[in-house]
Formats: C-alpha cells, structure tokens, sequence
C-alpha cells in the first residue's frame, strides 16, 4: 500500500464513524487528497425518504467544492461496511463508488486535469484495491464535453 493510500484509508475510516446510516446501517467513509497535502472527507448521510440519501463521496467532494478546491484533488480513498451494533462500519472486502460516485469524482478530476487514484478499501483489515477513475470510468461524459475545464 502506498502512503498516500494508506492515509486516505485511514481518513475515509475515521470518516465514516460519522456515518448518518440508520436505514441501510451500511457505513461509507471517503477522503479526498487535496493539492496542498490536507484531506477532505465526507461520510454518507441518509434519508428518511431513502432516495434522497447521499453518499459519502458525493459529501466530500462537494465540501471540498465550497471551499474553492474542486480542482484542486489528487487522490481519493473510499471505505465502507455493514454497521455493527455500535455504529461502526465492518468487513474485510473494500467498497468501490457507486456509478454515481464515479462521475461527481470525474467532476473533480476533469476540472483538475488529473486522472484519479481512486483507493479502494475495507473497513477493517489491509485489502485495498487501487485504480484511475478512468478505469472505473471509462469514456466518461464531463466539463470537457462542454468546453470547460482543462483540456485532456
Ligand atoms: O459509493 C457508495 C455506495 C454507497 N454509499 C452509501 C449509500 C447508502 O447510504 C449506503 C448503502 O448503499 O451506502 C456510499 O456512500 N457510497
């Protein structure tokens, strides 16, 4: 595991001891390598009405977004678990974005010029799985497609 993986592992697991998860009691923590060193995390936030619910990339990128720094990530670090009686996500098997994940990170990664390492990894245990976006995205749809952002 490289040490860029590895921190944002460890961040996206604190991450996801925030998990507001009551209904599918399943934990997702992301952490996002920003430019300048720092992490942007973010944790999925459920909904009473279900649909509405927000995973934890999608969070964390868009707080990375209202603080001017869409453009500005390197790397990103997903995990995610069936919650145990106290809350805390489990499992051995590392958790991958959902297709809507891939392109709200593709957002980030278009706009930055930067194809993502996207770290995937387990609540509990070393297993992790490591990619490019455009691995999990191939022929992504983006700002480029509509003359923003840098160009790939
Ligand atoms: O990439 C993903 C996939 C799922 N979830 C959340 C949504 C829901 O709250 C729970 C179960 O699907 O996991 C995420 O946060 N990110």
């Amino acid at each position: 595991m490289n040490d860029d993986a590895t921190r944002l592992i460890e961040a996206a697991r604190a991450a996801a001891h925030h998990a507001h998860a009551p209904y599918s009691r399943f934990a997702v923590g992301a952490a996002l390598l920003m430019k300048d060193g720092t992490l942007v995390t973010g944790a999925n936030v459920e909904n009473a009405s279900y649909g509405l619910s927000l995973c934890a990339e999608t969070v964390a990128i868009a707080t990375a977004s209202a603080q001017g720094r869409l453009a500005e990530v390197v790397a990103v670090g997903v995990i995610g678990g069936a919650m145990d009686a106290d809350g805390r996500p489990t499992g051995t098997g590392p958790v991958s974005p959902c297709g809507r994940c891939r392109q709200v990170l593709n957002e980030a990664a278009q706009m930055g010029g930067v194809d993502l390492p996207v770290h995937c990894g387990a609540a509990e245990g070393d297993a992790i799985a490591s990619y490019r976006l455009s691995e999990l995205l191939p022929h992504a749809f983006g700002p480029a497609d509509l003359g923003i952002g840098p160009a790939r």
